[in-house]
């Protein structure tokens, strides 16, 4: 009908007086990697569920393929990864995997899957017999076993070490060349700067940036200014740019919107030395559009 895999309109879901989505609008095309972001409680992980149709929305609507999402998840073009749970224990993991292809029309081979994500050791042993990182790669597994269109990951990486995380890693790309749309939450934003084509930050429930990673740091572009002042500096803060100031010995740094404005007012001024501009990164951006309300 259209072409993207998931849509989301004015979508709001409360638990007693915590609005944990609160009127959130979001479509993802097909064939896109999306990042979720967001602080704690923000609302990544309800979102989630609110799309996968584990949880009915209070209001607002849902469509995956331009369905609703029982039916997408029905044909098997879903494929979720929660971030704890789903395993049921007793069984191998081969017995594990076997049963969830059996859900599927069009499951991939059970060794490739093994192999995808590496857990061809493990698949004789019990599921209740892993390590934390070791049970998340067979959640994994059980995410994409389907062959899934589309795969929803919550914080996937998240018990897994470095190495690890980077082998995660190299098979979503594989996933993501084959055209899969991906969508996954995330705490490490150097993950969502290097995977994903497009950052979605949350917070409380809302949708606060919608961008590529460099969209998103010229969005809350707190480019730092450093300079060398004495005496009272207050006057630095209120310099065209300047957000806020933190002083550091002799060192004043300017956390600016516009640092173009910024180095000329302190050009002008001439009264400052020693001026170094470092561009934001991404955890700067992010910090500056999760924190901006508090403050
Ligand atoms: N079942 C529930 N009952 C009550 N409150 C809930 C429930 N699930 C989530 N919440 C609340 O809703 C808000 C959003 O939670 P959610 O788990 O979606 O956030 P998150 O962004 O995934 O957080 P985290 O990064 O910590 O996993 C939080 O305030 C949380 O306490």
């Amino acid at each position: 009908m259209d072409d993207a895999a998931l849509s989301l309109t004015s979508v709001t879901k409360s638990f007693g007086s915590v609005r944990a989505v609160d009127g959130l609008t979001l479509t993802v095309p097909r064939g896109q990697t999306v990042a979720l972001l967001g602080p704690n409680g923000a609302g990544k992980s309800t979102t989630i569920a609110v799309l996968l149709g584990l949880l009915p929305p209070d209001s607002g609507e849902v469509t995956l393929f331009g369905g609703p999402p029982e039916h997408a998840v029905r044909l098997g073009r879903v494929g979720a990864m929660p971030q704890v749970g789903g395993l049921i224990s007793r069984v191998t993991v081969r017995e594990l995997l076997t049963f969830v292809a059996g859900a599927y029309p069009r499951p991939l081979p059970l060794d490739h899957v093994l192999a995808l994500a590496r857990i061809t050791e493990l698949r004789d042993r019990r599921v209740d017999r892993l390590s934390g990182g070791q049970a998340q790669r067979v959640r994994f597994a059980m995410a994409v076993i389907g062959d899934p269109d589309l795969i929803v990951l919550d914080e996937p990486t998240a018990a897994l070490d470095a190495g690890a995380r980077r082998r995660f890693w190299h098979g979503m790309r594989d996933l993501a060349d084959q055209g899969k749309t991906i969508l996954f939450s995330t705490h490490y934003l150097e993950e969502a700067d290097e995977h994903a084509d497009r950052i979605v930050v949350i917070d409380r429930g809302r949708l606060v940036a919608d961008g590529t990673s460099a969209e998103i740091k010229r969005m809350a572009a707190l480019t730092t200014v450093r300079v060398t002042a004495r005496g009272d500096v207050a006057w630095l803060g209120t310099l065209p740019g300047v957000r806020h100031l933190e002083v550091q010995g002799d060192r004043v740094h300017l956390h600016s919107s516009d640092p173009d404005a910024t180095v000329v007012a302190l050009a002008q001024a001439g009264a400052v030395r020693d001026i170094e501009v470092t561009p934001a990164d991404l955890e700067d951006a992010f910090i500056a559009l999760t924190a901006k309300e508090t403050v």
